[in-house]
């Protein structure tokens, strides 16, 4: 692995970066910094400007204003420097070869290849290295980009919703994986959809909303930002909803009944900007509410309540 880039360089530098197409602006005035060793996750509503910032990163598009700095280099010459190892999203793969003479390929690209033996098992393809690449699952394909994209011993590995359409066992491998190459110093910068492993494994996330940068932090920094807590609860017997409709503090309840032999029962989901104070209103309401429990939001909600509020005020 190469050293240079020192405390003060940055792996990857947005300066004021914007992108636009057509009248559509993808990326807006976008800066960030990246530093060594950082697992980053990129989240973002569909097109929000991920894959268009992963773009502008590996120099596959050129911003319309701003500055992009990979290593304080372009993003090309870091990418010729072998610097960077990138997964997209769905990259064609060459139909008539093998997986193991594409692997073979990239690995001779690459300034700093590893063994093609070592990057087939470490994407677990060693059992099909000498199917043709389309002949492949949809799972497998993208083990095989995932392959690609770890050919040679880059500091900074890019991917563009990686673990798409693998099962749950590829996915565990895959990030077990990710992780060790973190645990080296390389740096990981990976877009997805799936909030829970930007939770488990990123240990910074940074939340896109119309290519600008909405929240930038840990995953507990971002579920804090939210500002809000969940609150459920179980009422016996039939009940009158709008009372808790009108609870203090609330910013989303759904009410489902479930109806058995001893009686109808609803479970009641809140989530409230003040859960002490929503909790102490219930009870002046006089329910008797059964399971109550009090917890934070997932990122997931947490993400879903800062889309949302920035959609409201934007409106
Ligand atoms: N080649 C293109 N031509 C025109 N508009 C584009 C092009 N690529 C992206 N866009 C638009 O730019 C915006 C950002 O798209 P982008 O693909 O970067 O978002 P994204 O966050 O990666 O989305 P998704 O989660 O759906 O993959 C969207 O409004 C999209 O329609």
């Amino acid at each position: 692995m190469t050293t240079t880039a020192t405390a003060t360089t940055p792996v990857v530098g947005f300066d004021q970066v914007s992108k636009t197409y057509g009248s559509v602006r993808a990326v807006d005035g976008l800066s960030l910094a990246l530093h060594p060793g950082e697992t980053v996750a990129l989240l973002g509503p569909n097109g929000a400007g991920k894959s268009t910032t992963l773009d502008l990163l590996l120099g596959l598009r050129n911003a319309d204003s701003g500055t992009v700095r990979v290593f304080g280099t372009s993003p090309r010459e870091a990418i010729v420097n072998g610097r960077v190892g990138a997964m997209l999203q769905s990259g064609g793969l060459m139909d008539e070869v093998t997986v193991a003479e594409l692997v073979k390929l990239a690995c001779d690209l690459h300034p700093k290849p590893y063994k093609v033996a070592d990057v087939l098992a470490r994407a677990s393809l060693t059992q099909i290295a000498d199917r043709k690449v389309n002949k492949l699952s949809g799972g497998q394909a993208q083990r095989v980009r995932f392959a690609l994209a770890t050919a040679g011993d880059s500091d900074l590995i890019v991917l563009d919703e990686p673990t798409t359409g693998m099962d749950v066992s590829a996915r565990q491998a895959f990030w077990a994986t990710m992780r060790e190459q973190a645990d080296q110093g390389r740096t990981v910068l990976f877009a997805t959809h799936y909030l829970e492993e930007a939770d488990a494994i990123a240990d910074r996330v940074l939340v896109l909303h119309r290519g600008r940068l909405l929240a930038d932090g840990t995953a507990a920094e971002i579920k804090a930002k939210a500002g809000a807590r969940r609150v459920s609860f179980d009422l016996e017997g039939e009940i009158d909803e709008a009372p808790l409709r009108n609870l203090p503090f609330l910013t989303s309840i759904t009410v489902s009944k479930s109806g058995s032999a001893a009686g109808s029962s609803q479970t009641i989901r809140i989530q409230s900007t003040d859960a002490d104070a929503t909790v102490h209103a219930l009870y002046g309401l006089g329910v008797y509410p059964r399971n109550l429990e009090v917890a934070g939001l997932g990122l997931e909600q947490a993400f879903v309540a800062i889309t949302a509020a920035e959609e409201a005020r934007q409106s």
